[in-house]
Formats: C-alpha cells, sequence, structure tokens
C-alpha cells in the first residue's frame, strides 16, 4: 500500500501507515492505520475479504467512543453497534469498517464525560451539548474519502440509522446503494439517550425500519 491520496484541496490529507491482521472472535480482519495530517489521530479500518471489485461494500462508519466500545458503558448503543457491524462483515465474508477517532461525536472523551453530567442534571444529549458550546453534532466525515478511495472503494451497504451520515457520505461522492440498520438493545440507561437520537438528530430507530437478516441487531 502507498500513501493514500486526497485529491480535492478541501479535503483533509491522510498519510496511509502499515497494516496487520487482526483475528476477531468472528473473522480475521486486516487492520490498516492512517494518520491525519491536521490532528495527528490515528484513524483505522479493519477489512475483510476483496473490497475492491467493483461490487459494493458492506461498510460501517463508527465514531470512537472509549466508553461505550472499551469500557462496556450502557448509556449508549456503540459497543452493542461496533459488534453488530463486524458480525455482520463477517457473515458476508466481505466488508470494512472505519474506525474514526471523533470522540463524543468529534467533542472528546472529557468534553462528552461533562456532558454526561449535564445529562444527570436533566439535559438531553443534544441540550448538553449545546450547553457546552458545542453544535449538537461535531462530527467531519471528510477524511472517510480519503480512506475509502485507498481500497477502491465507492459503493457502499451502510449499517447505520443516521441519515446525516449518509448524506455526508452521499455528498463525498460515494453511491449509498443500501442502509443497513443497526438496531440495538435498550435499557433503562440508554433509553433516553436514544429516543433523542431519533427525536432530534433524526435516527431511524423503529424496529419496522430494520432489515437486519440474523434478528439480532
Ligand atoms: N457529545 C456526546 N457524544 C456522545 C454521547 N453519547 C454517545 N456519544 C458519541 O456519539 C458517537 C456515536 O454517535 P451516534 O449518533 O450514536 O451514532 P452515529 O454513528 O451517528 O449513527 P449510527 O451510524 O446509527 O450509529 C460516538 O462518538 C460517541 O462517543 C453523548 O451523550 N454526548
Ligand atoms: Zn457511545
Amino acid at each position: 500500500m502507498t500513501q493514500a491520496s486526497a485529491s480535492p484541496a478541501n479535503v483533509p490529507q491522510l498519510d496511509y501507515l502499515t497494516s496487520c491482521a487482526l483475528p476477531t472472535p468472528w473473522a480475521q480482519f486486516t487492520l490498516h492505520a492512517f494518520v491525519e495530517h491536521a490532528t495527528g489521530k490515528e484513524h483505522l479500518a479493519m477489512v475483510l475479504g476483496d473490497v475492491s471489485n467493483g461490487e459494493p461494500v458492506l461498510a460501517r462508519v463508527h465514531s470512537e467512543c472509549l466508553t461505550g466500545d472499551v469500557l462496556f458503558s450502557q448509556r449508549c448503543d456503540c459497543g452493542a453497534q461496533l459488534e453488530g457491524a463486524l458480525k455482520k462483515i463477517a457473515a458476508e465474508g466481505r466488508g470494512v469498517l472505519l474506525y474514526l477517532r471523533q470522540e463524543g461525536r468529534g467533542i472528546g472523551l472529557v468534553n462528552k464525560m461533562r456532558a454526561y453530567r449535564l445529562q444527570e442534571a436533566g439535559a438531553d444529549t443534544v441540550e448538553a451539548n449545546l450547553q457546552l458550546g458545542f453544535h449538537a453534532d461535531a462530527r467531519n466525515y471528510e477524511l472517510v474519502q480519503p480512506m475509502l478511495r485507498q481500497f477502491g472503494i465507492s459503493e457502499l451497504k451502510l449499517m447505520t440509522n443516521n441519515p446525516r451520515k449518509i448524506d455526508a457520505l452521499t455528498r463525498l461522492g460515494f453511491n449509498v446503494s443500501e442502509r443497513v440498520p443497526l438496531l440495538v438493545n435498550r435499557n433503562s440507561f440508554n433509553n433516553n439517550y436514544l429516543n433523542t437520537k431519533e427525536a432530534k438528530l433524526g435516527h431511524m430507530m423503529r424496529p419496522a425500519e430494520t432489515v437486519a437478516e440474523d434478528g439480532e441487531l
């Protein structure tokens, strides 16, 4: 692999760094690392199978959530979505998961913790961000373009409930030919959060909207 190219001037520049095998409970992926020039952040791609043959690729663009992905937090649905996405890619034998280091919808871990404290005092997830002086969602998906282009991917079967993510990737030139819902079980800790994502951020969270094949998510 050579350096990732990001041709338009407004696309953040990434360097492709290296890759290694990454065995998981569900499949042996190849893990690829990139570094974003502007921030020094290391973004990851987990790839399985031949994703560069022109066929639509089952894809997850996952935003970092240390509390949910690593520390088993039940406040959100991130960890279950991460596992569900990897299982679906393994079942298909082909796909890609981008792990983007945009923790806390782009505000960072400590600010997300501050937002959680405000939520403990009654704010919802959007109000808490606004009270801290941030946008409801501070993420930027432009670096997806050089990352997926690195693997020759242009058409996606995107695992998401987030219509803004579909819009963002479409504007970047990707053909999102299918949306694959990633619905997880609600619990007493994440119920209000999931309701707010649906009401204020437009997420498609209804079971009737799901087309999951394995019945798990
Ligand atoms: N600021 C903030 N960020 C949160 C909160 N809960 C989760 N996050 C972050 O939100 C991001 C995940 O966003 P979601 O809206 O759940 O998911 P999404 O990726 O946009 O949509 P899906 O593709 O459907 O999962 C991760 O970066 C989490 O760290 C919260 O209460 N406040
Ligand atoms: Zn989370």
